[in-house]
């Protein structure tokens, strides 16, 4: 057994017994009361028995690049644009707009939404990609991952490889593509990617999320991201709790609450270096089929007492079917929340950022220049959200107002 004795105080000492050990400051949070954690008075020596030994994960400058990534991502005022829809989602939202999902229908979608004006780079930092879409090119022939690092921002690639049954369980799932991934991160690295994104979904219900299901997924997130860090990808470590059923408020915080605690047990055990990866967290909300919606004071309040002690470089909430409008009014209003803020509070928005665009464009090239402006502007609205600085204007259109809910939302 090592014993290592860890000063604490005005200096800077190393914080060893929270989930970041590797963490160069003392994290503000971890003097904060309740869940745990024990007050330390500053300037106290604190002594802490490692029941193992950690072999290095990674190198300091190892740890420097994923942690510049991070940061560049989530820089102030920006968040990520999710588009790594698989082929079949973006099959269902093309459907919806009656255009028919191939694969040249799929990229020039996607050529119009990249080829903004660069100014979109002051409010996206980040965007993720679909193997099919990392590997498409625009009209000119330039590769799609050089068309947006030319604006430069940051690409990523969605890495897991969809749901799979967790037998002895109601209907819960596990994720797979841990086998080769390794490999595939490395291919990716040289191709483009900065980042990664691996989705773990966990539903509500009078049974469900069970431990095992909870446990299982935090494991796999956290085996994930450790590969990730190896091959100098940032990981999104993304533990949705779906917003599908009929509880209220309190019954997600309580669940969200427990994945991100088991979520961020597993990521130390991993020796995943916290400050070189994003959360994208579900909000804190009441169920999609609550009989009663909660205000919308109660959920800021609730999301930072549910993050106050985890510290990742950002935490880019995912929108989860909410409308574009709610989602960036929500976003920004767990900005304007007083409390302590450690972390960027950003978005990673897949529909509530495509649903105006993808309705302005209808799969006619001649409404290129409307999409583009649709699209712009839920990206500087939700710029304005991250900053806390996004009221509600009276003025945006049905489409924005419209809910994206999908049941059971995979992909
Ligand atoms: O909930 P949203 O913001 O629409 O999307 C969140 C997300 O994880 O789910 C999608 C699944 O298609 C991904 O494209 C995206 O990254």
């Amino acid at each position: 057994m090592y014993v290592s004795t860890v000063g604490i105080g005005n200096t800077g000492g190393h914080f060893v017994s929270g989930p970041s050990a590797d963490s160069k400051s003392l994290h503000p949070c971890a003097f904060h009361e309740g869940h745990g954690a024990t007050a330390v008075p500053p300037s106290a020596s604190l002594v802490i028995a490692i029941m193992t030994h950690q072999f290095p994960a990674l190198t300091p400058e190892q740890k420097k690049a994923l942690s510049d990534i991070a940061q560049r991502i989530v820089a102030p005022g920006k968040g990520i644009l999710a588009a790594d829809e698989s082929v079949g989602t973006m099959g269902s939202r093309l459907q919806r707009i009656k255009v028919e999902n191939t694969e040249e229908n799929r990229r020039a979608f996607r050529e119009i939404l990249f080829s903004s004006d660069a100014s979109i780079n002051q409010s996206i930092g980040g965007v993720i990609f679909f193997h099919e879409t990392l590997y498409q090119k625009d009209s000119s022939g330039k590769p799609f991952p050089d068309v947006i690092k030319d604006k430069g921002i940051v690409v990523g690639i969605k890495l897991d490889k969809g749901t799979a049954p967790l037998a002895g369980t109601n209907g819960e799932t596990t994720i797979q593509g841990l086998d080769g991934l390794a490999e595939r991160c490395a291919q990716y690295k040289k191709d483009g990617a900065d980042f990664g994104k691996w989705r773990a979904v966990l539903k509500i219900t009078e049974t469900t999320p069970s431990t095992l299901a909870i446990q299982e997924n935090a494991n796999t997130l956290a085996r994930y991201a450790s590969i990730c860090q190896q091959h100098g990808l940032v990981p999104i470590v993304e533990p949705e709790v779906l917003p599908d059923g009929e509880h209220d408020l309190q019954r997600c915080q309580y669940v969200t609450e427990k994945v991100l605690a088991t979520v961020y047990k597993a990521l130390n055990d991993h020796h995943v270096y916290l400050e070189g990866t994003l959360l994208k967290p579900n909000m804190v909300t009441a169920g999609h089929s609550a009989s009663t919606q909660d205000i919308r004071v109660n959920q800021w309040s609730l999301n930072f007492y549910v993050f106050f002690f985890f510290p990742p470089a950002g935490i880019c909430f995912l929108s989860g079917g909410q409308s574009e409008e709610e989602a960036s009014l929500n976003l920004s209003a767990i900005n304007q929340c007083s409390l302590p803020k450690p972390w960027k509070l950003t978005f990673s928005y897949g529909r509530a950022l495509q649903a105006s665009a993808l309705a302005a464009w209808a799969g006619k090239p001649e409404n290129k220049k409307a999409t583009q402006e649709a699209f712009c502007k839920r990206a500087q609205i939700n710029g304005l959200a991250s900053k806390g600085q996004y009221i509600v204007s009276g003025k945006s259109d049905g489409a924005a107002k419209q809910s994206l809910f999908t049941a059971s939302y995979t992909y």
